[in-house]
């Protein structure tokens, strides 16, 4: 009997522990957020030049969104960049949309690298490998086809690349888009996902997500280059994991990564956000537990259960009180993220918020039970630590 009262208290305490923990993130998350992102770049020294950066362009099939995204690159405010772009398959439709965008804009550098090398299993880095070996420039910005950049943008990310920093990414975020699952984007990144990526930045854990990068060309060749992670799907990871295990630091600049694809819907989002999740569990699988339970109702649950335990308090009451100040929480942090006015009103808020907060504890558990990854035209399974085998040939979607 005395065990069991022991573990009962045990679990209790856990619960309430982790409950705690999470509090302290959204007030970092919420702290930081506010001092570190959206500062207007200082003055740039016109006596010392910035270096020139190579951006590299996966693109793969075309989307409403593509034209103008693109068209961003082309018009940004940054003295030296070249833009490569790169496609695997010579009948995509995207070859067709970026010759007209270099024929529109002669006077910027830009190349169009056909045809994969095939270098592992990531299709990403496959695709962008030819350019990679074609840089010019010490500096290389890897960019998702759905990113769409302002015209400082170049300048925020490289404002902070130090002398002892080897990569500044975007943290992801959205685009202003209509519809229930543009609202929804907009929520998850800017509550769920921006508090662990604000926090994971501020304690100086590696969260990267590779959508948006600037990387030390130098640094890169040294762990081998771009196709030295061609084994992993989760490339970002493993190469922020590179870098930091050789001393150098990685860091997030003032601007998220305004995520603008033309493809907006909630099946798609949701088999997004489980194919990260079964990344995450592969090469962490400490996240079996950790994730679930950072999940509002899931943890709100736990440390309801708790506090009656450990201090006789009202479950539904305290369960209730913790989901108001969970969502105030989240509104105050994607205000800060938003840094303007929001596309949508409170009750589309809420009515999102509810769906992603009820969702995200399902999705995860879909991505724990089905081990197999889709990723575009492809099939994956990982193993644990993250090597990822492609395990069905190339559909022709
Ligand atoms: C009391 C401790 C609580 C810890 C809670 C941690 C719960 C994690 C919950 C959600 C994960 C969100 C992860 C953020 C972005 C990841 C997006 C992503 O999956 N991207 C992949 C595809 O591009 C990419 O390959 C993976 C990137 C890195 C994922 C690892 C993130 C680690 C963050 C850990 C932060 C812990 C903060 C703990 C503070 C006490
Ligand atoms: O087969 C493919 C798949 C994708 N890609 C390119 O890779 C980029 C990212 O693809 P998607 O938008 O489908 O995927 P995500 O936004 O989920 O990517 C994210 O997760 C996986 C990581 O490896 C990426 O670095 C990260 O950005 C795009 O630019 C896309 O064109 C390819 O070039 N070939």
């Amino acid at each position: 009997m005395v065990p069991m009262i022991y573990s009962l208290y045990g679990f209790a305490i856990f619960f309430f522990i982790f409950w705690c923990a999470m509090w302290l993130i959204h007030l970092v998350a919420i702290f930081y957020g506010k001092y570190r992102l959206h500062n207007k770049p200082t003055a740039i020294d016109s006596d010392v030049p910035l270096p020139g950066i190579s951006i590299i362009k996966p693109l793969m099939g075309v989307d409403p969104n593509l034209f103008t995204n693109l068209e961003t690159f082309f018009t940004m405010n940054y003295p030296k960049y070249e833009i490569l772009f790169c496609v695997e398959d010579d009948t995509d439709p995207a070859i067709m949309l970026v010759n007209s965008l270099m024929e529109k804009y002669p006077k910027v550098d830009a190349k169009l690298f056909i045809g994969a090398s095939l270098v592992g299993v990531n299709p990403k880095i496959n695709n962008m490998n030819k350019a990679y070996d074609a840089a010019s420039y010490e500096f290389i910005l890897i960019s998702d086809s759905g990113i769409k950049m302002k015209e400082d943008t170049l300048l925020d990310m490289m404002r902070f690349m130090s002398d002892k920093t080897a990569l500044v990414h975007q943290m992801p975020f959205t685009c202003d888009r209509d519809g229930f699952a543009g609202t929804l984007e907009k929520i998850y990144f800017g509550t769920a996902q921006s508090r662990i990526y604000l926090t994971a930045d501020f304690i100086r854990i590696n969260c990267h997500t590779g959508m948006s990068a600037l990387l030390r060309k130098s640094a890169l060749d040294d762990i081998g280059g771009l196709q030295a992670f061609g084994c992993y799907l989760a490339e970002d990871f493993f190469m922020a994991k590179a870098f930091t295990d050789r001393g150098w630091r990685i860091t997030i600049c003032s601007q998220p990564a305004l995520q603008n694809s033309g493809i907006c819907n909630v099946n798609s989002f949701q088999a997004r956000l489980t194919r990260w999740a079964k990344l995450r569990v592969a090469m962490l699988p400490l996240f079996i537990l950790v994730e679930p339970l950072s999940e509002c109702m899931v943890i709100g649950a736990g440390a309801s259960w708790a506090v009656n335990i450990l201090f006789k308090w009202d479950v539904l009451g305290f369960y209730l009180v913790h989901i108001l100040l969970w969502f105030i929480c989240d509104w105050i942090l994607l205000s800060i993220i938003q840094n303007g006015s929001l596309p949508f009103n409170k009750f589309d808020f809420v009515v999102g918020w509810l769906f992603r907060e009820c969702s995200g504890p399902y999705l995860f558990l879909l991505a724990l039970f089905d081990p197999e990854i889709r990723w575009r035209s492809r099939i994956y399974r990982l193993e644990w630590g993250g090597i990822a085998q492609e395990i069905k040939p190339r559909l022709k979607l």
